[in-house]
């Protein structure tokens, strides 16, 4: 089989897109996890974090379906969606689009660039709920909102919450983050545990000034990624809730990818969080395999992006200096 793949990122946490609406390619459940595994491997393949299918819709501009590098399916993508938007918006030659995803139709648009000459988009994260049965987190309580869980920690204080996939978020300095306690904890729930039954995405954040933090996540089906956009939206919600940020406001949002921008909206207690930031292509490429023999698959006609590559490196500098400077 031969199938187009563009590489993309947004704030480095990266995706192979596949274009199912230009391209009349057919493939099965077991396949479409099949082909996360095998060119998502970085060892051996590809290499990336997931791989976002971007397929016809009836109700939207276009569907986008998220499977992590290990095959597993999320319902939602915080970095890709944004890649999504800047594919699905080129290619109908529009500024704005609705994408539709497993639990929600999201609004996404081009944005003022986030930095000089970087393709921006803002893109809608919701729904957002703080009932434990949306994650699912299996705990007596219906909410879990800066509280203990002495089963993974004696000190943190979680909160747990749904964007609609899952997060578990935690306010922490320096010295935690700089400890082994995220990777530890972050493993432990992401394998056989009575709290997640399907895993969640872990983020230890710290609060940098006011209206900026950095966010670490160990992303479930993934492991540790530059960024994972829903766990920059609701760790941003966190940080509001916490006091340290503001409702209707812009909040930087730092991680070892470069940074986005957030705004959390408020209405009567439903959340609409805006995520903030760059769709950077990296390269086009022609893939061949045999499905029976995914390992051999060759690559064809890559072509890179270079342009987009030297001036994100620009971003990521800068914020990485910030982080630096401000991390306490
Ligand atoms: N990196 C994505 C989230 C991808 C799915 C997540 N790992 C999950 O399984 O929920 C993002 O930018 O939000």
């Amino acid at each position: 089989m031969n199938i187009k793949i563009t590489k993309c990122h947004g704030s480095g946490n990266d995706f192979l897109i596949i274009d199912e609406i230009s391209n009349a390619y057919q493939f099965t459940e077991e396949e479409r996890a099949q082909l996360a595994i095998a060119l998502c491997d970085r060892q051996s393949s590809l290499g990336a974090d997931g791989i976002l299918f971007v397929m016809p819709s009836s109700v939207a501009h276009a569907r986008m379906r998220v499977f992590n590098a290990d095959g597993s399916e999320a319902s939602m993508c915080g970095n890709g969606i944004r890649c999504v938007a800047r594919y699905v918006c080129e290619l109908l030659q529009v500024e704005e689009a609705v994408i539709e995803t497993m639990k929600a139709n999201l609004e996404v648009k081009n944005e003022t660039d986030i930095y000089p000459n970087i393709p921006t988009y803002l893109v809608e994260i919701s729904p957002v709920s703080f009932h434990t049965k949306d994650l699912p987190l299996q705990v007596s309580t219906d909410t879990l909102i800066n509280e203990k869980i002495t089963g993974l920690n004696q000190d943190l204080l979680f909160t747990a919450l749904a964007v609609p996939n899952p997060h578990l978020i935690t306010l922490v300095n320096k010295a935690v983050l700089e400890s082994d306690i995220q990777e530890g904890l972050s493993k432990y729930v992401n394998g056989p545990n009575e709290y997640f039954p399907d895993g969640v995405n872990v983020s230890f954040v710290s609060i940098l000034d006011k209206g900026s933090i950095y966010v670490r996540t160990y992303e479930r089906g993934v492991g540790f990624t530059n960024a994972c956009g829903t766990a920059m939206s609701a760790s941003t919600l966190v940080s509001i809730l916490n006091g340290y940020n503001e409702e209707n406001s812009y909040v930087d949002v730092y991680n070892n990818g470069g940074k986005v921008r957030c705004y959390v909206h408020n209405q009567n207690n439903q959340y609409r969080i805006d995520l903030i930031g760059n769709a950077t292509y990296v390269y086009r490429a022609d893939v061949t395999f045999d499905w029976n023999a995914l390992d051999g698959f060759e690559v064809a006609n890559k072509q890179y992006f270079e342009a987009e590559a030297i001036q994100y490196k620009k971003l990521q500098d800068e914020a990485k200096k910030y982080v630096e400077t401000h991390l306490k």
